[in-house]
């Protein structure tokens, strides 16, 4: 790390940002066709040319007010580059043999670890076909590829390293490589936990939830305060996930309260920040339709001064009452996407609650989301804006696009 670089870390939605990691769209997303966008997670097929000049304006946008974009696939082709073990627990997470067979897979594998990091890390992200294996068939014996059909992957795409809030977060100090709950996007994680692993920026980062497997999406997870965590269950993050999150949490000291949110099962609302965001220190932005039905158990970490970490479980309770009572302020104010239902239930759908905060007060939005975004401004907040039209297509806004690295404390 250059002594210039700001401290790692975040203790808040809000704090002012310092260094995000943002994936720029790339080949994966070509992967995409009308057969396999579902499975892939995508609602139709974004032009992706367009989708990297959206993306390409909103790091532009995050740079002009000070923020220090690292890229996703920059950071894994210097990974690669730098360690060989990188490459190895990178292709060992790739190449299936549960899939290709073990004679392919042994084949693909070898020939993999040998050439340039920058290919890997392209074969790493956007995957491989059956005709675009580099390998021949020798003697023309692996059933394998006789039987699979010329587009088929051998390795699979990952279209949603877009949204690098899910694949990783940080907490204190420390970063999360999280659990993602779908196959399409599971081995995004292997990624993130490589980069943070050997990337000598992150050299001597701790870890916060190590070695759980149970699913935690960062979408799902809310810094609403120093030590005060929200996590939403639904239809990623499990009740399993939350409570092993929070254990971790307590015993690293890293939070004193969890907020465990019950979120409907389905895709409109698949992670908490795309029904509910922080866009200031006491304020969120949400959907009104769950602002009087969203409740919380509250988790606390109790200290009996023996250094055994207990817990207690309360709630269900209001989301906005335990909410406000755990940051310890008298009302969580709430900035909500419009009276009209349609027009929310429309806002929602298109990411209005997935803002992305600067600074207190200062937002990134999607500029389609007229109403919110209006009513956001009429509540004092600053909002950037940008096109979201491609990038949208994957079902995820500012907040979704982005892992913040570093936050000034609040
Ligand atoms: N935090 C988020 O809500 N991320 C958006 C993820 C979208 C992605 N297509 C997915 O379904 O996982």
């Amino acid at each position: 790390m250059t002594s210039s670089a700001p401290p790692l870390g975040a203790d808040s939605e809000v704090g002012a940002l310092r260094t995000v990691m943002l994936h720029r769209p790339g080949d994966e997303l070509r992967r995409l066709t009308p057969r396999n966008n579902d499975q892939l997670l995508f609602d139709g097929l974004p032009w992706v040319d367009r989708a990297r000049d959206e993306h390409d304006a909103f790091a532009a946008l995050l740079v002009s007010r000070g923020v220090e974009v690292l890229l996703l696939g920059d950071l894994l082709t210097e990974t690669l580059t730098v360690s060989g073990a990188a490459r190895v627990q990178g292709v060992s997470a790739a190449v299936d043999p549960r899939r290709l067979g073990i004679s392919l897979a042994k084949e693909l594998a070898t020939y993999l670890r040998s050439i340039p990091a920058p290919d890997l890390a392209q074969i790493l992200m956007a995957g491989m076909t059956f005709d675009e294996l580099p390998i021949g068939d020798g003697d023309g014996v692996s059933l394998v590829r006789r039987m699979h059909h010329g587009a088929d992957f051998v390795i699979e795409p990952l279209p949603n390293l877009l949204f690098t809030r899910d694949s990783s977060f940080w907490i204190g100090q420390r970063v999360a490589i999280t659990s993602l709950a779908l196959a399409a996007r599971a081995r995004e994680t292997s990624l993130t936990d490589l980069i943070y692993a050997f990337h000598p920026r992150f050299l001597g980062v701790r870890r916060a939830y190590e070695s759980h497997t149970a699913p935690v999406e960062g979408g799902d997870v809310l810094l609403l305060a120093p030590g005060v965590v929200a996590v939403g269950v639904g239809e990623r993050t499990t009740p399993a996930g939350a409570e092993a999150l929070a254990r971790s949490l307590f015993e690293d000291e890293l939070a004193h309260t969890v907020l465990v949110v019950p979120i409907a099962q389905e895709r409109a609302s698949m992670h908490l920040d795309t029904v509910c965001t922080m866009v200031d220190v006491d304020a969120v932005v949400m959907y009104p339709m769950i602002q009087h039905s969203l409740s919380a158990f509250t988790i606390r970490r109790e200290d009996d001064g023996t250094g055994v970490v207990a817990v207690t479980i309360k709630g269900a309770q209001p989301f906005l009452e335990a909410a406000a009572d755990a940051m310890g302020i008298g009302k969580l104010r709430v900035i909500d996407t419009g009276l009209d239902n349609v027009t929310a239930e429309r806002e929602q759908w298109d990411d209005g609650n997935n803002t992305l905060a600067l600074a207190p007060g200062v937002v990134v939005a999607y500029e389609r989301n007229v109403e919110t975004n209006a009513r956001l401004e009429a509540s004092g907040i600053e909002v950037l804006r940008i096109a979201g039209s491609e990038l949208g297509s994957g079902r995820g806004g500012p907040r979704c696009m982005s892992c913040p690295i570093s936050r000034d404390q609040l």
